[in-house]
């Protein structure tokens, strides 16, 4: 994997495969047996398509595209170290980590820095401007709807998430609205619009989304969770409740999606991260269906617009993941990127399988 990526790129984040091939490919592509994707056209990385972009519709690729998250907590922390060990010696000194430090001092609040337009907008283009990746993802968080669907929540420093009124009853569950991205969030349209401006297809301008289960493990829960305890119980006793948040949440989502890719968003991930809590078929009763019900609609009218699933550590449900439709499917480190490839079958593509550990190792090693 390393030798076909440029020296930032040793384990990035998010590596989509050489062998990358698309579902549904666009009748100029025909793709073949795994590792041998041919394409018509050769043009890769163009004006007019970003080389992720590319890859994910299963055109033939110079090198496999890189780009990386600025995910919470472990992947900050590979950030860090991937700066301290590359272009930047000195941390400290380094533009794209003491720029988002002095940011972060004068905009203490996560909810700030993330649902301001012009903050949004320069958060997200920090790591482009350092690293130049192959995609720029949006600086949001999957909770981010939660207010437009009337459930209060914040980020607390050091703690994570905190939903105030966990929905525990079917009557917290029947006061949870529809999300209108229109209204609640017309910074995220702003910000991808002027981010699809800024980068100018030298990347991909990337949108995401939480999948139902995920979002509703931090509704029932109110947060973060070690074992899922009160979202299973609401599975086990009460499943009817459950299933309307998972309805409500789908609709919202699947709305949430269509308005980020009108918006510029040239592919979107939906992270399922805490869906491989569930046993597979209860993965089959409470997220497989959410899932598939999210793609069809937005296949219906964007179909041209890739889909990326996440679920971490999805070894037990690798087989299910390509039943949801998606494009792409995004595995961690977790899974041999071989037998992942095997399992997933050859009409979806890969990304991921880097573990950020790495980082820790001696920068010689
Ligand atoms: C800590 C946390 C937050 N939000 C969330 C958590 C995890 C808590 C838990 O383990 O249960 C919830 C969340 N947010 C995101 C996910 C999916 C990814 C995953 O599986 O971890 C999940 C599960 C995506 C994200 N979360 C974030 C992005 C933005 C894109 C990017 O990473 O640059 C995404 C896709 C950003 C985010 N969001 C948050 C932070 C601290 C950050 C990093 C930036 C910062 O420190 O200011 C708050």
């Amino acid at each position: 994997m390393a030798t076909a990526c440029p020296p930032l790129s040793l384990q990035p984040a998010y590596l989509s495969g050489r062998s990358a091939r698309a579902r549904r490919p666009p009748p100029a592509v025909r793709c073949s047996a795994v590792g041998e994707v041919m394409a018509e056209t050769a043009a890769v990385g163009t004006a007019e398509e970003p080389l992720l972009v590319s890859a994910i519709k299963g055109r033939k690729v110079e090198r496999p595209p890189v780009w990386l998250m600025r995910q919470a907590g472990s992947l900050f922390h590979g950030i860090q170290y991937l700066i301290a060990s590359s272009s930047c010696l000195n941390r400290d000194k380094c533009p794209f980590f003491e720029s988002y430090q002095l940011l972060c001092e004068r905009h203490p609040s996560f909810r700030e820095r993330s649902e301001n337009v012009d903050l949004v907008v320069e958060i997200s283009l920090q790591p482009w401007k350092v690293f130049k990746p192959d995609g720029v993802i949006l600086f949001s968080d999957i909770l981010t709807p939660l207010p437009g669907m009337n459930i209060p929540f914040d980020i607390v420093k050091g703690k994570g998430p905190v939903i105030f009124d966990p929905l525990r009853t079917a009557a917290a569950v029947n006061e949870v609205r529809e999300f209108v991205p229109e209204e609640w969030v017309p910074y995220v349209g702003q910000a991808l619009n002027i981010l699809r401006e800024e980068v100018n297809n030298e990347a991909a301008v990337l949108g995401f989304v939480g999948a139902p289960f995920t979002l509703a493990s931090y509704c029932v829960e109110g947060g973060s969770s070690k074992n899922f305890s009160k979202i299973k119980k609401m599975a086990f006793s009460e499943p009817e409740i459950l299933h309307n948040l998972l309805q409500k949440c789908t609709t919202s989502m699947a709305n949430y999606i269509k308005y980020q890719a009108d918006n510029g968003a040239q592919a979107v991930q939906i992270f399922d991260s805490w869906a491989t809590e569930l046993s597979p078929v209860d993965f089959e009763e409470f997220s497989l269906p959410y899932l598939k019900q999210i793609v069809d609609s937005v296949k219906e009218t964007h179909p041209e617009l890739p889909l990326i699933l996440y679920a971490s550590g999805s070894g037990g449900l690798l087989e299910r993941l390509p039943l949801t439709g998606v494009d792409v499917v995004s595995l961690d480190w977790t899974v041999d990127m071989a037998e992942g490839r095997k399992r997933l079958g050859s009409n979806i593509a890969v990304q991921g399988n880097a573990d950020l550990a790495f980082f820790l190792g001696q920068k010689s090693s």
